[in-house]
């Protein structure tokens, strides 16, 4: 349903109702068109098409009812931040900045300006006290203690202004929620949310972790109405489809739910034998009919090529995940047009039920209008899952307001000029706040009407609520009363449509919703938005928001890491570096952007510098020229401030030392091996435009505690340990070869060479060993794979489960 008219003078109160009819009236008919439209629909093989059946069965998609979970009780005191904490504005705030205890905060910043002020005097040192013996050691050691000061420094600087917010959820609930002039029902008022799930591989992301992820949706303390959910399954797998379809059948029933679910479980991982068996079959009659019938054979291939375009194979190169995110955009404009988008993956899942209207608060407040998503807390560092995005940001418009930053440091700062250069259609009543410069519709966004329809009306229900004139671009309320209309068939129809990949050729991609070209989209949508101007809030709650898996055996934790990495060159090398920002970027901002682009480069002399030890062993020379008082003095004080540094660390984020420790030692690792990987390959895509694929991350599907950590041991061997093992390996050499000229030195010089000998090979045996037994473990590709490209290709339209949650809300 599209929304009652929007008005744009917030103080006029609620008039919104009146042009409903003639909306949803303009929008049927617009469906029409498109739909005689629709290429889709015209099979020219006459093959079995999914869309016509679709629209000519009039199916309706899974539909599912949603177990209503009240946990309130836990917000009541919420975490320590009271109601009068929010009472000193003249407005009633939804969200607050908390300032950190400068208990915490004055110290770290304090031991972090003494850190900097003793490295300047160290490195000071360090050049001009050159070591005359062996000048290729001193000179290296000195460029690489450079760049870790300087790489450091682009670390630390964005971590000196840390923000905590908190949320007012009564308050949320007393302006959208309940009775008042504006709402004499009492009906919703909130904005609606689609929620993406996004998955690929059912061999690496066992479907019963995606299902899960589905049901854990259910629990969202949110309207139901107003919620909507997509999954894309991007590899267009018959085994995802049913376990979905399963998911959904089981989420109807929320009786019996405990005995349900185990027997769900059985049928889910009981899905991969019924599908082999079925696949047997049906690839046996497929070799059967071809034989009979040589002539369709050419018709046969034109037709498999046609498909192989749209189809999605694990690892095949093509736009990852931004691609998914992208096809969900456009089908959801269709579905449901929610102004806020929560995309989750596949193994991530809701762990509190406030978690979406926790995003609303800072999206509804004031100022939230130039908020382009919120990112809820994600331990692993990454960005681009679990984060609410309001849908108007990312296709690339700039907010209706933002700040210009000048000077060295960007301290300086102005509001910035509008960007209007275009004027705006003529006929609508719906205007975006702000055009883009190049704003091109249709083919910006692709054919479909519908997209250019709903712009304005995404932009629109995802304002501010305006209850006070202080609120900037607010919209009034009870504008967003009337809940959407069930979908059917014609929608469905057009939906499936708009996710084909025709729409690659138009701006998607480019300059609208997820970003291609990295394997990190997350990084470069992101800077995207901020570098016109948006801002983002990072959203802690009391209880995690979210919950998923990150992979714990050190090597898919490299493969992750290198695939960070990767992106982060790319990055780097892309026109989205962050050296041509623009002056709307603050200058944290960019320095933390930087950082993300620079880090893998470090991997370079970090390797140097890793094998000055063994090189200083070999050549029986130092750094520096002799080891005096003042290098030992620098050293011991720097140690000092390194360990008070990450004292008030280890406390501030509440981990564990050893959880530290082991922190650390992988940075070592990773920035030996997979950064050093990302960087060459990098350098390969610059010069010679070879890429690599999205590998993606495996899931371990365990169910209790023993399963889930049942790989944490488990090393398989991967050319990532190279190089790390080859530092190691010449280390010991040279620490071998060093004690042995100790020995020697007090025994006659024949034996040296033939002990030396000895040595190395005795270490050469114990490494060879250790190598192999890596090698042991090695996994193989999986049959699996090879065994499900022909269903994979039969069934790729099916790519869209799309379902609502009918069940209203009896009680709240
Ligand atoms: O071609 C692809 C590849 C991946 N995915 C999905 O993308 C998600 C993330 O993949 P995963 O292998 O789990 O990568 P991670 O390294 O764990 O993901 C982190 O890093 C990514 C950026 O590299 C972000 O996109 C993710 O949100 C973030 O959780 C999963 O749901 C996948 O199903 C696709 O839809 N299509
Ligand atoms: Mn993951």
């Amino acid at each position: 349903m599209m929304p009652p008219t929007p008005d744009n003078q917030p103080s006029m109160g609620s008039q919104g109702d009146g042009n409903d009819g003639s909306k949803a009236d303009k929008r049927v008919s617009v469906m029409k068109s498109v739909n005689n439209k629709s290429m889709l629909l015209r099979t020219q093989t006459g093959d079995f098409d999914h869309n016509r059946w679709l629209f000519e069965l009039k199916a309706k998609y899974g539909i599912g009812s949603a177990f209503w979970q009240d946990d309130d009780d836990q917000y009541g005191t919420n975490g320590g931040v009271t109601m009068s904490d929010f009472m000193d504005k003249p407005w009633k705030p939804l969200t607050r900045k908390t300032p950190i205890k400068s208990s915490i905060l004055s110290p770290y910043r304090f031991l972090i300006l003494v850190r900097l002020v003793i490295m300047f005097f160290f490195l000071g040192w360090r050049w001009r006290n050159l070591n005359p013996d062996a000048m290729w050691l001193w000179g290296i050691s000195c460029v690489c203690e450079s760049w870790f000061a300087f790489s450091w420094l682009l670390d630390n600087l964005p971590k000196l202004k840390p923000i905590n917010r908190s949320t007012h959820l009564v308050t949320l609930h007393e302006k959208f929620e309940q009775v008042s002039p504006s709402n004499p029902t009492g009906q919703s008022d909130l904005s609606g949310v689609d929620l993406f799930v996004s998955t690929v591989d059912p061999d690496k992301e066992p479907p019963l972790v995606t299902a899960n992820t589905i049901l854990s949706i259910m629990v969202a303390n949110y309207p139901v109405e107003k919620l909507s959910a997509s999954i894309s399954d991007y590899g267009g797998v018959i085994l995802t489809f049913e376990a979905m379809a399963e998911a959904i059948r089981f989420a109807k029933d929320r009786r019996w739910i405990k005995r349900e679910y185990d027997e769900f479980k059985v049928r889910i991982n009981g899905l991969p034998e019924t599908i082999l068996k079925r696949c047997d079959i049906h690839n046996k009659r497929e070799i059967v009919k071809e034989k009979a019938l040589p002539k369709r054979r050419t018709a046969g291939r034109c037709h498999w090529i046609f498909k192989s375009i749209r189809e999605k194979r694990p690892g095949f190169d093509h736009n990852k995940k931004a691609e998914a995110m992208n096809g969900m955009v456009r089908a959801s404009i269709i579905l449901s047009n929610g102004p806020f988008i929560l995309n989750l993956d596949c193994d991530h899942y809701f762990y509190n039920s406030m978690a979406i209207k926790e995003g609303i608060c800072f999206m509804m407040d004031r100022g939230g209008d130039r908020i382009c998503y919120i990112q809820f807390q994600q331990l692993v560092g990454v960005i681009g899952t679990r984060c609410m995005f309001r849908r108007y940001a990312p296709y690339g418009f700039h907010p209706s307001r933002a700040n210009e930053y000048t000077g060295v440091f960007g301290q300086n700062n102005s509001p910035a000029d509008n960007i209007q250069t275009k004027p705006a259609p003529v006929d609508d009543e719906f205007q975006p706040l702000n055009v883009h410069p190049d704003l091109d519709v249709p083919k910006r966004f692709g054919e479909s009407m519908l997209f250019t329809e709903s712009i304005p009306v995404a932009e629109y229900q995802g304002r501010p609520l305006a209850d006070h004139i202080s609120v900037k671009n607010g919209r009034p309320p009870g504008a967003l009363l009337t809940p959407r209309q069930p979908l059917d068939a014609p929608t469905v129809t057009e939906a499936v449509a708009v996710i084909s990949c025709w729409y690659e050729n138009t701006d998607w991609g480019g300059k609208i919703g997820w970003i291609y070209g990295s394997v990190t989209e997350d990084v470069v949508t992101g800077y995207r938005m901020h570098n016109g101007g948006w801002r983002s809030v990072y959203c802690v709650t009391k209880r995690d928001a979210f919950r998923g898996t990150a992979p714990i055996n050190l090597t898919d934790r490299l493969h992750q890491v290198l695939r960070w990495a990767t992106g982060s060159v790319d990055f780097f090398f892309s026109r989205n570096n962050p050296l041509f920002a623009t002056r709307r970027l603050k200058f944290l901002q960019r320095i933390a952007y930087l950082n993300v682009g620079f880090y893998p480069f470090t991997s370079i002399l970090l390797v140097i510098y890793c094998f000055l030890p063994a090189l200083s062993l070999f050549s029986d020379q130092f750094i520096v020229q002799g080891l005096n008082i003042a290098f030992l003095m620098y050293l011991l004080v720097i140690t000092l401030n390194f360990c008070c540094i990450s004292i008030l660390e280890v406390r501030w984020s509440g981990i564990s030392l050893e959880e530290f420790w082991r922190n650390k030692q992988f940075w070592v690792i990773g920035g030996s091996s997979a950064h050093l990987v990302a960087v060459l390959q990098g350098l390969l895509k610059v010069f010679t435009g070879i890429e690599i694929s999205f590998t993606l991350t495996s899931k371990s599907a365990g169910e209790d505690e023993d399963d889930v950590y049942a790989e944490l041991y488990l090393v398989k061997w991967t050319s990532l340990f190279i190089v790390p093992l080859t530092i190691i390996i010449v280390t010991l050499l040279a620490i071998v070869i060093g004690v042995s000229r100790t020995i020697y030195s007090v025994i006659p010089q024949w034996t040296q060479l033939f002990g030396d000998l000895f040595f190395a090979f005795w270490v050469l045996c114990h490494m060879y060993r250790f190598v192999k037994g890596l090698m042991g473990r090695r996994v193989l590709g999986s049959e699996y794979n090879r065994k499900y490209t022909h269903e994979r290709m039969t069934c790729y339209s099916s790519q869209l489960v799309h379902y609502i949650y009918k069940r209203r809300l009896s009680s709240h």
